[in-house]
């Protein structure tokens, strides 16, 4: 990517959005077009196709969507599954009537079978049924995979598909039912210190395992894809490593400095057994993460003290 080329962010202001745009203006990029959904609703065909014809960008990451933790996934299935398929079909259409040059789309882990072998290969996509908690999430993202191969296939569009793990780091959504298992730990401990509570309550039986990429090291690699990776089909980000939510839990509660106990409450869903990504596709070209979880959860903390003492000032 020269300097100079116009660079669409879709989904700036989120927490891989704005990942992705801190690493662009690091590398000296200058002519980064954003808009929030605000100025600009990705659901919005007539919108989205106006906003591409005036802009005409060079590149575009795709890092907008409508997204959430389990129960969100759960709760909002509609939404989840409409408002993906929207944003994705728009923006991808419109890359291609206005001839951007490489589209990055994002998507997700949980795109592949529930059951499938661990660690995750690129090519078990397809191959079981879907975890049901996050089935409209998944088809959406799956959906994603297919159209940018699709339009790779038919119009020659250079549209590659990177499939991050689950990811944390700055400007994260800590929404207390909405939210991922890392921010909502990392405030529901904080909360609970902070309020002398006697326990703090996990949601399922802490035995799953998940894998967790700081949102920067997943902009870094984005940024590396962009760059060198033109294939299709799909290509996992991760660690390679995965912990047991309860063994993060207890992670997270030294910390924040929590002092009490933990209870684990069984009516809420565990979700995926495991998630844990092969990263040899990536690792074969060059690319490792830097942040490790200890390290990366102490980094989102302080963010998430800095971002709650700026609204109580307000
Ligand atoms: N968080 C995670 O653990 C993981 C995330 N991903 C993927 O990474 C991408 C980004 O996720 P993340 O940064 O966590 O999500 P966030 O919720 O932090 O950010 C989502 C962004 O999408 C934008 N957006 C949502 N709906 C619309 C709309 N209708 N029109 C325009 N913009 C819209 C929001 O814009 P605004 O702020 O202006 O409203 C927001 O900036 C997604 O594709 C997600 O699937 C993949 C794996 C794990
Ligand atoms: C990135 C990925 O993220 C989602 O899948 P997920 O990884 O299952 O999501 P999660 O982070 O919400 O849960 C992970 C585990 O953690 C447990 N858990 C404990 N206590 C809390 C808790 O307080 N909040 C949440 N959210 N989970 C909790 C929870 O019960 C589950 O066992 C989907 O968006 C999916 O589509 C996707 O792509």
């Amino acid at each position: 990517m020269e300097k100079n080329a116009k660079i669409y962010i879709a989904g700036h202001r989120g927490m891989v959005g704005s990942a992705i745009h801190r690493k662009l203006v690091k590398e000296g990029f200058t002519n980064i077009i954003t808009r929030t959904s605000a100025e600009l609703d990705l659901r919005d065909q007539q919108a989205v196709t106006s906003f591409f014809e005036e802009n005409k960008p060079d590149y575009v990451f795709l890092a907008a969507a409508k997204v959430g933790g389990i129960v969100a996934n759960n709760t909002y299935r509609g939404e989840f599954l409409y408002e993906n398929l929207q944003i994705q079909n728009n923006v991808v259409h419109s890359s291609h009537a206005t001839g951007v040059k490489k589209l990055m789309f994002l998507g997700s882990s949980c795109i592949y079978p529930k059951m499938a072998p661990q660690p995750l290969k690129e090519e078990y996509l397809l191959t079981g049924p879907l975890e049901p908690t996050n089935e409209p999430y998944a088809i959406a993202k799956i959906a994603g995979i297919k159209l940018c191969d699709a339009y790779r296939m038919q119009y020659g569009c250079n549209y590659i598909s990177v499939m991050p793990t689950n990811l944390y780091g700055y400007n994260d959504n800590y929404h207390p039912q909405n939210s991922h298992v890392l921010p909502a730990l990392i405030r529901r401990f904080h909360e609970a210190k902070e309020g002398n509570a006697e326990s703090v309550t996990i949601w399922g039986t802490g035995t799953p395992r998940r894998e967790f990429l700081f949102a920067d090291d997943l902009a870094d690699a984005c940024y590396y894809l962009m760059q060198e990776y033109d294939e299709e089909g799909l290509i996992n980000i991760g660690t390679g490593e995965d912990i047991s939510i309860r063994d993060l839990a207890y992670l997270i509660k030294d910390i924040t400095g929590y002092t009490g106990k933990i209870d684990f409450d069984e009516s809420k869903p565990d979700g995926t057994p495991r998630k844990l990504m092969d990263v040899s596709k990536l690792a074969s070209r060059g690319w490792k993460y830097k942040v490790e979880l200890a390290e990366g959860i102490k980094l989102a903390y302080a963010d998430f003290l800095d971002k709650q003492s700026a609204t109580t000032v307000q």
